[in-house]
């Protein structure tokens, strides 16, 4: 049975990810391709994950025999310029393979349709019918196999949309082994930075750590900071969609990258409304509310932030990691992350810590948090049992104002400070997360929720 999670569908390279199943896959994708379309071109990409190259091939063969043309690059790429490609090429959709921040062990099959943004459920539903059911596309003429070449014009659009100058400062670049190897370093020193790079090169034991931008994992490009006496240092995911900016030993939380972002597009004339999943920083409300904008909340998934970029948003983002701008693909981008935050630092000529605390002054300070549980599935089912019928009129003291369940349940109090818990549809875990104008009173707000929701499961 296969399952498209909250972003594609993932597996344990051999035992669940295997040629067998992968050809199962791209043939229902094939046929759902053949129900919508009746020609065009697929972007076939992947990261640097063991046998992607060779899993692209097995997909862009079963889309060729189906009557597609292919565009397959030459070597690893970042999921975002896929989805740059995808809008570039009018292509019809686009498949990535890659399983993201997961652990060496997995690989994934992402489908990116034609508006170049993650896959929404109506779509997912769709082609797991037609994978699960087995179907098989019609044989047709044998489409183009075309080579995707398009790193130059990502590159070009980037710097335009970026609006980059000619700067000085010393940045370090990590892409973790992964597939956003280069782009970066050349934007960067085509406008004049000096950059140095640490694991730039294709591992796909990642290091024995996961490619994924956290503090933990961060360790490496802070001592780089040090040595070099850097400015930045600016890390991608291992497909390059999320990002890690960090000033000397300072990771900002997805949160802080987004509020930065938006007040920079405020301040530099390109506001306009904002859109958040449920578990992000209201702050950006607050931002919006301040400067007459609106603000749209969704679940979680950039698939749904995706959408209401498309539907004119300027800045879309998850306190996970995702982010993108008005004027680019409504896919996340880490690339794109980091270069706007070398552009914030140009922007208000100081360091990123320094415009945070001037946005705090502005508009408020809040903490955010995110604690995750483990659950056997036996537990996840019991917590969710308990969380449908549970009713809080007051948390640690104070009165619950709203209670929402657009994704998990999450409530809202009267100081704007909120909780919310949901279970992860990537992982098996349980995510509290919460923000408070206090880190004493988010400590309070999560503890009370982790007794009354998960105290006696786990
Ligand atoms: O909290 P989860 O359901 O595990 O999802 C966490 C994240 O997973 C993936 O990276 C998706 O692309 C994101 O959109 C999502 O926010």
């Amino acid at each position: 049975m296969i399952k498209f999670g909250t972003d594609g569908w993932r597996g344990i390279i051999a035992k669940d990810f295997t040629f067998a199943s992968l050809e199962k896959v791209t043939l229902g994708l094939a046929a759902y391709l053949q129900e919508k379309y009746r020609a065009g071109a697929v972007v076939v990409g992947y990261d640097c994950r063991f046998l992607s190259e060779h899993f692209a091939e097995t997909v862009a063969e079963i889309l060729l025999k189906s009557g597609f043309d292919v565009y397959l690059p030459e070597k690893f790429v970042p999921t975002p310029y896929v989805a740059f490609a995808i809008n570039k090429l009018k292509a019809i959709g686009g498949v990535m393979l890659t399983a993201s921040h997961n652990p060496p062990e997995y690989n994934g099959f992402k489908f990116i349709p034609d508006y170049a943004g993650p896959a929404l459920p109506d779509i997912t539903d769709r082609l797991e019918q037609l994978i699960n059911a087995g179907a098989v596309p019609s044989l047709k003429e044998k489409g183009k196999k075309l080579t995707l070449n398009l790193e130059s014009a990502y590159v070009d659009h980037l710097k335009k949309l970026t609006g980059l100058n000619y700067g000085q400062g010393t940045v370090v670049v990590d892409p973790m082994y992964g597939a956003g190897q280069g782009y970066l370093e050349k934007v960067l020193t085509d406008f004049g930075y000096t950059v140095s790079t640490i694991r730039n090169y294709r591992d796909p034991l990642f290091g024995g750590s996961m490619p994924e931008p956290k503090q933990k994992e961060l360790k490496p490009l802070v001592e780089a900071i040090k040595n070099k006496k850097a400015d930045l240092g600016l890390a991608l995911d291992g497909d390059a969609d999320r990002f890690g900016i960090v000033e000397g030993e300072r990771l900002f939380t997805a949160n802080e990258v987004l509020i930065l972002t938006y007040h920079y597009l405020i301040e530099s004339g390109r506001g306009g409304d904002v859109a958040r999943t449920v578990p992000t920083t209201h702050l950006l409300d607050k931002m919006a509310r301040a400067n007459g904008f609106n603000v749209i909340e969704t679940p979680v998934g950039f698939k749904y932030i995706g959408k209401a970029l498309r539907e004119g948003a300027v800045l879309g983002g998850e306190e996970s990691g995702g982010l993108s701008i008005a004027g680019h693909v409504p896919e996340k981008d880490g690339i794109l992350a980091d270069l706007l935050a070398v552009k914030i630092r140009e922007f208000f000529k100081k360091p990123l810590t320094e415009v945070l605390e001037d946005v705090y002054t502005r508009y408020g300070r809040s903490y955010t948090r995110r604690d995750d549980y483990r659950t056997t599935p036996e537990q996840k089912e019991e917590i969710l049992k308990r969380l449908s019928s549970l009713k809080l009129t007051e948390i640690a003291g104070e009165k619950v104002l709203r209670e929402s369940r657009v994704d998990g349940m999450k409530w809202e109090l009267a100081s704007g400070s909120f909780v919310l818990v949901r279970a992860s549809g990537t992982e098996p875990v349980f995510r509290i997360y919460g923000e408070a104008e206090s880190e004493e009173k988010l400590d309070l707000l999560l503890n009370e929720i982790k007794m009354v929701v998960l105290g006696t499961v786990l």
